[in-house]
């Protein structure tokens, strides 16, 4: 069975919930990314790197000192899906928009988990790319279904493992 890894950085508590949901419906480990080590990243076959967005869409500031980390891991041959969390009504201009940031240092792996714009309004999300959210976009304060798209995306990601 692939042995699966959900990476978060966390400022306010939505994304650790999120993915301590996501990890109830796969059989993932968990682990804030503030406490890995360049070896945890190469513990898994799939990896999950999951990050609120702050600022004008940047990662969380737990990932932007552990991008080097990730960058210098030899994941070839893995897989990683990104979950990005935002909130589409307040940065409508770079809605979560931060988790493009982990594409240079991922080159190696194989993406999955891409998904469409499931319903939101937004302007702009750098994580948006040829008309798909690079992983799975959520927003926990203004889409009471957040949930299942987390259901709906797990499942994905079993398809695609
Ligand atoms: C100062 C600040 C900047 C933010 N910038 C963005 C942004 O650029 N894009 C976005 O989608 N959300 C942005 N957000 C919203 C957060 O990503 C959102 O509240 C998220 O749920 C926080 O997750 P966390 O509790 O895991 O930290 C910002 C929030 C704050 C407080």
């Amino acid at each position: 069975m692939s042995k699966i890894g959900i990476f978060y950085a966390t400022g306010k508590g939505d994304t650790q919930k999120a993915c301590e949901y996501l990890a109830s419906k796969l059989t993932a480990e968990i682990l804030p990314v503030k406490d890995a080590g360049s070896e945890d990243f190469l513990k898994f076959d799939l990896l999950i790197l999951a990050s609120p967005s702050y600022g004008f869409g940047e990662l969380q500031k737990d990932w932007e000192a552990k991008l080097e980390t990730l960058k210098n891991a030899d994941l070839s041959g893995k897989k990683v899906a990104i979950l990005a969390v935002g909130n589409q009504e307040r940065h409508p201009d770079s809605f979560c928009g931060g988790t493009v940031e982990f594409l240079p240092c991922i080159k190696k792996a194989k993406l999955i988990g891409a998904t469409p714009n499931d319903g939101y309004k937004f302007d702009h999300s750098q994580s948006f790319i040829n008309g798909k959210f690079i992983g799975l976009a959520i927003d926990t304060k203004g889409d009471a279904a957040y949930e299942a798209k987390l259901d709906k995306w797990a499942k994905q990601l079993k398809a695609e493992l």
